[in-house]
């Protein structure tokens, strides 16, 4: 161990300093590339935040870090060890968190001020940042905006923070250009109430047209990182269109009055081409007789006064009016720049249908279709994030797509109310909050008011079509969640093609299939609570735990029903993972965990007679009835409806030996006699085995412990390594990495071929008798591992998986992914750089008809050879 820092290490006030370095040390092998550096002086939950003061909004971008979770295992480090995986590869600074949006209204400045306060974000998160107990006055935060010059004594005063003031064109510039590279799923287009996301190529990005439409309205030319001109602006722009809605409602927020414009019809106000034509089209330059001759010119000829005009009406024309104007002088300046792409931010959008139909509208309608009108989820938060990303060194402006995971938490972004902050911490605050909720009704579940197709004409006068009467109380917090950045996540190295990977098999965008998962998903919500309450032991607290995960989860999925796209892309492994993560949040942490229990005890019970049965037989019967074996025992899924039925019906034993006796020939897909080759060859063609594969496991239980172990331990026997690929969190009864080893353990009992190589991959510590260093050179066997794949979902996402698997891939030349989630749900089209083995039963009819033109129980044995 060496020392790289000492106690009186230099300490400044400015914010990228948070960690405090006094006693730094560097953990493990300090010759390691990467090597880990420990700061034990440092607080856990330290936190950076920027701000963004607008006219009209104040942004607050904050990142909250949390002690790092990764396990610790003797096991899992033999494992790491093994791999050649360094246990630390990114030593500065940041090691994982949470970016949190949250927004406030600047004439209530306080209620920033509070919020500020109650996190503790003015001396960085915790209540002592330093180890000797003071807290630091005078903090640095960045922020931009007008408010920055403006509020400055205000924050110092109140927080003693100073605020450190960046350029605000900059900040909008960094920000948009951060999260069109490292976001997947920011980018949209809105036409006739249709959103679609854009998959934005970060190698052809620039130029583009930034059109940030907050107070005012900025146009910025992009051309590369850092390098920007403003080139146009307007007047008239949020602020107008609140302001003088305001002054002519008498509106008292905002999305009041844009929930007016929702009821309006602008026949009454504006004055169309038809007024002056005597209902007729001017045909000869193109104008229809619905098209705005003039916005608000009907109140010019008649005698009325304000009071005789509809509020809605005017609401509706004055949206119109600003919307268009924006994406005129937009569209002007895309021409005079030849550029295509203009994306539109500033809360003025505040997600709303309308609002982004008719500045597409305009924007397609000047161009003739060549200039493209895209909108951002986090519209409002460039500002915010860019001046976020100003502070040096914090390690976030080279995060990758891959390390962030959005996460959409429940709490306060459906509260509404004044502050609309992120997700209440505290459980009691949210269990009581969902508690709330249910008396409320459906405010939570109100959709965004979508438009009729071919209503934002613009020459068009029908009045926008709404589903619901309300906003919903923030929508663009439910746009946004908290962004969990975790820098250990990678690309899985032997994906075929990267760029075209799309893990989802099923598309959700067609409604029919969303409705019909959807309502599974309900379905299988109250079995699913009940075993999540037996979990915690039935507790009082459990079940009011259980039922505000119900409702929570409800809400989600209602949501989403709605609004397919309002978290991102969707599909069936969000879904899967939401629920999942929504158990989570109401600290359920291993709903299934006796179920599992009982099923591995049961099945290793009567492993040895499958393990001599299976040596009984020839090369070939072998391979074969092994790969029986793992497709019956998949049939032990509770996620599944038809098969949790089932075990109602019989004992685990039975329905496994039921389940390996109905296995037939030729299975749904069934590519086994080319796998068969490759693993036996034909004649006196020996091939060589493969080196290492990397085995995906499932369910615990039979699953696990008489389909995949026995495959596993047929791998290793001739001469291939065999890594065993387990999800870092519980999901679902999917057995989890940390569970494994003691299951490989149990096993290994009755199996010398296990045991030796469990012994050789550092799982059997107990029984180890061989140091870290050498293990390979006492052992006498090929070796089993096991690596954590960074998910917590009963389906797998190749695009983020954990480093340690990403590191055991390398060496890797045949993968096989075993399960319903993990290859058929996901992965079923993938591509992969070595051989593939895609193994599952169906257990689902109507996904059986849908994919396979089968049947439930139908088996699936897909190979694909690396080409
Ligand atoms: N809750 C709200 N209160 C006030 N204005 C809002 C609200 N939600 C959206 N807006 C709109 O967003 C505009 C402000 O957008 P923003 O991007 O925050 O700009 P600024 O930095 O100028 O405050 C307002 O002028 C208004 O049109
Ligand atoms: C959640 C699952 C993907 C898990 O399947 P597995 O990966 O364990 O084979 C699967 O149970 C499933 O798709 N269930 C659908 C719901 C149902 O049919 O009831
Ligand atoms: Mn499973």
């Amino acid at each position: 161990m060496a020392h790289t820092g000492s106690s009186s290490m230099h300490r400044s006030s400015s914010r990228p300093q948070l960690l405090d370095l006094s006693k730094a040390e560097i953990q493990g092998n300090v010759e390691e590339k990467y090597p880990s550096i420990l700061l034990p002086n440092q607080s856990h939950d330290i936190s950076y935040l920027a701000l963004d003061i607008g006219g009209s909004l104040i942004k607050l971008v904050y990142f909250s870090r949390h002690q790092d979770q990764s396990t610790n295992d003797k096991r899992m480090r033999n494992v790491k060890n093994r791999l050649g995986f360094p246990s630390n590869r990114r030593s500065y600074p940041i090691l994982g968190g949470r970016l949190h949006f949250v927004k406030f209204e600047t004439r209530k400045i306080s209620e920033c001020l509070d919020f500020i306060y109650s996190k503790k974000l003015h001396f960085g998160g915790g209540e002592s940042r330093y180890s000797d107990g003071s807290t630091e006055l005078n903090a640095i935060v960045k922020a931009t905006g007008g408010g920055a010059h403006k509020f400055a004594d205000l924050f110092k005063e109140r927080l003693g923070l100073v605020l450190d003031k960046e350029d605000e064109m900059s900040c909008l510039v960094a920000g948009a250009n951060f999260l069109l590279k490292a976001i997947r799923h920011e980018a949209f287009t809105h036409m006739e109430g249709q959103k679609e996301f854009v998959q934005i190529d970060p190698n052809d990005l620039f130029p583009y047209l930034l059109v940030n439409i907050g107070s005012g309205v900025s146009m910025i030319k992009v051309d590369g990182d850092g390098k920007f001109e403003r080139i146009s602006g307007t007047n008239v722009g949020g602020g107008t269109y609140w302001g003088l809605g305001r002054l002519l409602t008498k509106c008292e927020s905002f999305d009041e009055l844009l929930e007016l414009s929702q009821k309006g019809d602008n026949r009454n106000t504006d004055m169309l081409v038809g007024d002056i034509y005597g209902g007729m089209d001017y045909a000869k330059i193109g104008l229809s007789a619905s098209t705005i001759a003039s916005s608000f010119g009907k109140a010019t000829s008649e005698k009325k006064g304000l009071e005789d005009y509809r509020p809605e009406d005017i609401s509706l024309s004055l949206l119109r009016m600003i919307s268009y104007n924006i994406a005129q002088i937009a569209y002007l300046n895309a021409l005079r720049f030849g550029l295509k792409r203009i994306f539109f931010g500033g809360f003025f959008i505040r997600g709303h249908a309308y609002t982004m139909d008719a500045i597409s509208f305009a924007i397609h309608f000047w161009s003739n279709g060549a200039a493209q009108a895209m909108f951002l989820r986090h519209e409002g938060f460039l500002g915010a994030l860019g001046a976020f990303m100003s502070y040096e060194k914090h390690g976030l402006d080279d995060l990758m797509v891959h390390q962030l995971v959005e996460r959409f938490p429940m709490g306060a972004p459906y509260t509404g109310g004044n502050i609309h902050g992120p997700p209440l911490r505290d459980l009691n605050e949210k269990i009581s909050w969902m508690e709330k909720f249910l008396q409320k009704g459906t405010e939570i579940t109100a959709p965004v008011p979508m438009t009729r197709p071919g209503t934002t004409g613009l020459g068009g006068f029908e009045v926008p079509l709404s589903k619901g009467s309300i906003l919903r109380s923030d929508a663009s917090a439910l746009n946004v969640g908290v962004l969990h950045l975790v820098p250990t996540l990678e690309v899985f190295p032997l994906l075929a093609d990267p760029k075209m990977y799309e893990p989802n098999t099923l598309d959700l965008s067609d409604h029919s299939e969303l409705e019909y998962w959807f309502k599974i998903l309900s379905e299988n919500l109250p079995d699913l609570v009940a075993k999540a309450v037996a979990s915690e032991g039935g507790t009082d607290d459990a079940k009011r735990r259980g039922d505000a995960f119900a409702r929570a989860f409800s809400a989600h999925l209602t949501r989403l029903m709605e609004e397919p796209a309002a978290y991102g892309k969707l599909g069936l492994a969000r879904l899967l993972e939401m629920r999942e993560e929504c158990l989570r949040e109401f600290h359920f942490f291993d709903a299934y965990i006796s179920i599992k229990q009982r099923e591995n005890e049961a099945s290793i019970a009567v492993l040895p007679d499958l393990l001599m049965e299976l040596d009984s037989l020839d090369e070939e019967t072998r391979l074969l009835t092994l790969i029986e074996g793992v497709l019956a025992a998949n049939i032990f899924d509770w996620g599944s409806r038809a098969c949790v039925d089932l075990y109602n019906k019989g004992t685990i034993i039975e329905i496994y030996r039921m389940s390996r006796n109905k296995m037939q020939r030729p299975w749904r897909v069934d590519d086994f006699d080319v796998f068969k080759e490759r693993i036996l060859g034909t004649g006196d063609k020996k091939p060589p085995p493969h080196r290492r594969a990397l085995l995906f496991v499932d369910n615990s239980g039979a699953d696990i412990v008489l389909g995949m172990l026995p495959l596993a331990r047929e791998l290793l026997r001739r001469g291939t390594e065999v890594v065993l690929v387990a999800n870092s969190l519980p999901a679902l009864n999917d057995v989890t990495a940390m569970e494994l080893p003691d299951i490989v353990a149990e096993a290994a009992k009755h199996c010398d071929i296990l045991r030796r190589a469990a012994e050789s991959g550092g799982l059997l510590v107990d029984a180890m008798s061989t140091t870290l260093d050498s293990p390979r050179e006492n052992s006498s066997s090929v070796p089993l591992m096991v690596v954590e794949n960074g998910c917590g979902s009963p389906c797998i996402d190749f695009r983020q998986v954990s480093s340690e698997l990403a590191a055991a891939a390398k060496d890797a030349d045949l993968i096989i992914l075993e399960g319903m989630g993990r290859a058929l749900h996901t992965n079923l089209n993938a591509r992969f750089k070595c051989d593939a083995l895609k193994l599952a039963m169906v257990k689902n009819q109507r996904f059986a008809e849908k994919l396979i033109k089968g049947n439930i129980y139908d088996c699936i044995c897909k190979y694909e050879p690396a080409n």
